[in-house]
């Protein structure tokens, strides 16, 4: 049996929670259980449901020989749905650590659930000569100590109202955002495959509907208009609330006429929909392309005077800086820090 050093063990968990991003974290997770377990394998899945199936994405595979690759050999073993593998279905139904015994007799499989808000989802499992029901219970109390540290990460970096990602998020990824785009366009080829765009977009007239209503109303609003968002935009845009009624998306890998009509249709998707109580509102959108030698203050800057133009100039539209500079409607001066409304 496995002798724990009880200093090994707190160590670990301080490694573990010194770290504050999800990927390191599972990787942190999973290299740590193989320093404490004898394990052969140590897998990490999420479920994702996908037309109707519950989709399974290996986040970490480590085995100690193949540092987190999966030997092709191994890859055919994967399953990619839940319902492929009896076993990992039987966990997601009932909610309960499973041990089977492999078909070929060398050893055991145990599979942790991770629970979710909304039930199971994922599975931690572990391959073995043998079950060892003290090593299983470290593997269970690291992976809950690895899910509620995650749910703080989370909290910390979402708003709380509309579950977008909050401006301190923002802040803190703006700047990965544009080095990472940096570093894209000078790969690509075609630098206009690796264009962004970000977008400021903020309800019109948003006072009247809390002075009206009531700011309980405003509330939902703002929810609703989030989850608008969430459906309009791809899953790998990345959305914020920036501010009180101030909303933030950067699009990726769109050049500034794709990014245009992507924001157009939200804009109209907001036009059409209903709010209980309100009735229609109406958005203005000012957006921006990122280029490589910008400044995040610059980015913003230039997003926030193409939506001061749509405000001054109707509402409700969508409106581009380098588009309202060809046509002569923008100086290109940037506005002091003063100018912007920070929230
Ligand atoms: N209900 C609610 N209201 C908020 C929240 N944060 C900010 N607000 C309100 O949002 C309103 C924003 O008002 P303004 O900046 O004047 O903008 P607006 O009325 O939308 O006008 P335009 O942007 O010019 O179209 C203010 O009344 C804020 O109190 C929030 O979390 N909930």
């Amino acid at each position: 049996m496995t002798k724990y050093n009880t200093s090994h063990l707190l160590e670990s968990v301080v490694r573990l929670t010194s770290l504050r991003d999800q990927h390191s974290l599972e990787i942190c997770l999973i290299k740590t259980l193989q320093g404490l377990i004898p394990a052969s394998q140590i897998m990490l899945f999420e479920i994702s449901g996908e037309s109707g199936k519950q989709m399974l994405r290996l986040l970490v595979d480590a085995d100690s020989a193949h540092r987190g690759r999966v030997p092709e050999a191994e890859k055919h073993i994967i399953p990619r749905c839940v319902e492929d593998d009896p076993d990992l279905m039987q966990c997601f139904t009932t909610g309960q650590q499973l041990v089977s015994t492999e078909d070929d007799g060398s050893g055991v499989r145990v599979i942790h659930p991770i629970a979710g808000v909304n039930g199971i989802a994922g599975f931690l499992t572990v391959r073995s000569g043998a079950f060892v029901e003290k090593d299983q219970e470290v593997a269970a109390s690291f992976l809950h100590i690895y899910q509620n540290y995650l749910q703080l990460i989370n909290d910390s970096e979402h708003d709380t109202l509309t579950g977008l990602l909050n401006r301190k998020t923002f802040d803190e990824r703006i700047m990965a955002i544009m080095a990472a785009h940096r570093a894209g366009q000078r790969r690509a080829a075609d630098n206009k495959a690796m264009q962004c765009c970000l977008a400021i977009l903020d309800i019109d007239h948003f006072k009247k509907v809390n002075d009206q209503f009531g700011h309980l109303y405003g509330d939902e609003v703002l929810l609703l208009f989030a989850q608008i968002m969430s459906r309009t935009f791809r899953d790998d845009d990345q959305l914020f609330r920036y501010g009180g009624e101030e909303f933030v998306v950067v699009l990726k890998e769109v050049d500034l006429t794709t990014g245009l009509a992507v924001l157009e249709r939200f804009r109209k998707a907001v036009e059409a929909y209903h709010f209980p109580q309100v009735g229609n509102i109406t958005a203005s959108v000012g957006a921006v392309t990122i280029s490589e030698q910008d400044l995040p203050t610059t980015i913003i800057g230039q997003a926030d005077q193409a939506l001061y133009y749509a405000k001054e100039n109707g509402r409700n539209q969508v409106c581009a800086y380098e588009r309202l500079l060809q046509e002569g409607k923008l100086t290109g001066m940037v506005p002091s820090q003063g100018d912007i409304e920070l929230f």
